[in-house]
C-alpha cells in the first residue's frame, strides 16, 4: 500500500505553507520541532496557529528564531549541519537534496560554480527550519510517493537582499523550469524554498491522482488578500483504493533506472552505498562487475525508483559516489499482485509477502527472511525448518486447506 502525498499549490508554495499544511494533515508539530533542534539546537521555536486566508480556515506555522542569525550561508555550511545532525537518514537525504537544488539554481542565476554560492534569505535559519521541518513531517506523515499539481508563481516584483527583483524570483524561475506553472496571481507567490521543497520531493507534475483520501490540510501563507486564499494544500491518500490486494494482474509500473559505471571508488564503500539508496527510497540497489575501456576492473551502480525518489536517490549516487554523472532512463515494471500475510510458528510470527495471479492463487509466498531468523532464534530451530513451515502455512491460509499456524513441534515438511 502506497502513502502518496499530493501537493496542490495552484495558489502558490512557500516553506512555511507547505510546512503548515503537513502539520493542518495531521504531521506532529513535537516530532517536527525534535528534527529542527537535531540541526539547529535552541534556535528556533515552531509555532502553528489558526489563520484565514479569503475565509478559508489554515495552519500558520512561525518559526520564532530565539538568536541572532547572521543568514548569510554558504551551501558548505548548510550541508556540514544536515550532515552532521543526529536525524533520520530519510529526513537528511531529503533536506540535502532540497538545498542543492536550491544551490545550483543559484549558482546558475548567478554564473558562479556551486562551491560558491552563498545564500542569503534562503540560508537563514527560518528557511533552514522549513525544509528540515518539511522533511520531517513527510517522514512523521509515513508519506511513501509524492506529486504535485502546477504551480502559482505569481507577477509583479520582490524585494530581496538582491534588491528588488521580478517575479518569479530568477531562483524560482530556475527551479520551476521544466515544471507546469498555473498563471494566477498578484505578488511573489512562490519562492525558491516552496519551489525547492516540491521538485526535492517529486518529478511527478499531475492533477490529484486516483486514491481513497485519507486526510488533507491547508497551510497559510503570510498575506491575506482578497480574491485568492494565500494558501498551499495537501491531500493524503491511500493510491491502491481497491483495498489490500491488488488482483488486477500484472500491470506496467512506471518507473526510472540510474546507473553509473564505477572505477575508482574503495571497494569497502560499495556497502554502504547500496545501504544508502535503499535508506533514501530505492526500490531496489545493486551492482554489476564490469571490465571498462582500458582493460579497468569496475562496476554499473544501478537504482530502481519511482519518480518521486529520483531527484533524491541521484544526489545520493552523485554525492557518495565518485562518478560525475548518472544515466536515467524509464522502464516499466510489471509486477505480480501482491500482499503480506502474517503466518504463526512455533509460536513466533512471521510476515510472508505472497505474490497472487488475477484468481487470488497464490504464485509465490516468501517468508520475510528477518522475521525467519528472529523465529528460529526464539525457538531453537533451525532457520531452514522455519523457512518451510512459514511457507507451507502462507500457502495452507490461502488455500483453506490447513491451520493457519504450524503444530509446536511437527516434522520439518518438505519445502514445496
Ligand atoms: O537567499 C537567496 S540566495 C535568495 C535568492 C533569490 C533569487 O531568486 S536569486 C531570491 N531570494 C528571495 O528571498 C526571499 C525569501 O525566499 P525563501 O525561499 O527563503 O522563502 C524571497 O523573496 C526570494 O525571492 C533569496
Ligand atoms: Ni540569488
Amino acid at each position: 500500500m502506497t502513502t502518496h502525498l499530493w501537493i496542490d499549490a495552484g495558489a502558490g508554495v512557500a516553506g512555511d505553507m507547505l510546512l503548515g499544511a503537513l502539520v493542518d494533515a495531521g504531521a506532529p508539530l513535537g516530532g517536527i520541532q525534535a528534527a529542527v533542534d537535531a540541526v539547529l539546537p535552541a534556535t528556533v521555536r515552531l509555532v502553528a496557529t489558526d489563520a484565514t486566508r479569503a475565509g478559508l480556515r489554515a495552519c500558520k506555522v512561525d518559526v520564532e528564531v530565539l538568536a541572532t542569525d547572521q543568514s548569510d550561508r554558504r551551501w558548505s555550511d548548510i550541508r556540514g549541519l544536515l550532515d552532521s545532525a543526529p536525524i533520520s537518514e530519510e529526513v537528511r537525504t531529503t533536506a540535502l537534496g532540497v538545498f542543492a537544488l536550491l544551490a545550483r539554481a543559484e549558482a546558475h542565476v548567478h554564473g558562479v560554480e556551486v562551491a560558491e554560492v552563498h545564500f542569503h534569505e534562503v540560508g537563514a535559519w527560518d528557511s533552514i527550519a522549513d525544509v528540515v521541518g518539511v522533511a520531517a513531517a513527510v517522514h512523521l506523515l509515513g508519506i511513501t510517493s509524492v506529486s504535485a499539481g502546477p504551480v502559482a508563481l505569481g507577477s509583479g516584483t520582490a524585494r530581496t537582499s538582491h534588491g528588488v527583483v521580478g517575479v518569479p524570483a530568477p531562483a524560482t524561475l530556475e527551479l520551476a523550469t521544466g515544471w507546469d506553472v498555473a498563471p494566477v496571481g498578484e505578488g511573489e507567490l512562490t519562492t525558491p524554498t516552496g519551489m525547492a521543497l516540491v521538485r526535492g520531493l517529486t518529478d511527478s507534475c499531475e492533477g490529484l491522482p486516483a486514491m481513497r483520501i485519507t486526510a488533507s490540510g491547508t497551510g497559510a501563507g503570510t498575506r491575506d488578500v482578497d480574491g485568492r486564499a494565500n494558501v498551499t494544500r495537501v491531500v493524503i491518500g491511500e493510491l491502491d483504493a481497491a483495498g489490500e490486494v491488488d488482483l488486477s494482474g500484472p500491470t506496467p509500473q512506471p518507473l526510472w533506472v540510474l546507473e553509473a559505471n564505477v572505477d575508482d571508488l574503495d571497494p569497502r564503500l560499495w556497502p554502504g552505498v547500496l545501504e544508502s539508496l535503499m535508506a533514501a527510497g530505492a526500490a531496489d540497489a545493486w551492482l554489476t562487475p564490469i571490465l571498462m575501456k582500458k582493460g579497468r576492473p569496475a562496476h554499473t551502480v544501478s537504482v530502481l525508483c519511482d519518480g518521486a525518489h529520483r531527484a533524491a536517490l541521484r544526489e545520493v549516487v552523485l554525492t557518495h559516489t565518485t562518478t560525475l554523472g548518472v544515466r536515467e532512463h524509464s522502464v516499466d515494471r510489471v509486477s505480480l499482485g501482491r500482499t503480506w500475510q502474517s503466518v504463526t510458528v512455533r509460536d513466533e510470527q512471521v510476515r510472508v509477502k505472497v505474490s497472487l495471479d488475477a484468481d487470488g492463487n497464490i504464485v509465490h509466498a516468501t517468508p520475510e527472511f528477518e522475521d525467519v531468523r528472529a523465529a528460529a532464534a526464539a525457538t531453537g530451530a533451525p532457520a531452514r525448518v522455519v523457512l518451510a513451515e512459514a511457507t507451507a502455512a502462507a500457502h495452507a491460509a490461502r488455500t483453506g486447506t490447513g491451520p493457519t499456524s504450524t503444530p509446536a513441534t511437527p516434522e520439518a515438511p518438505t519445502l514445496p
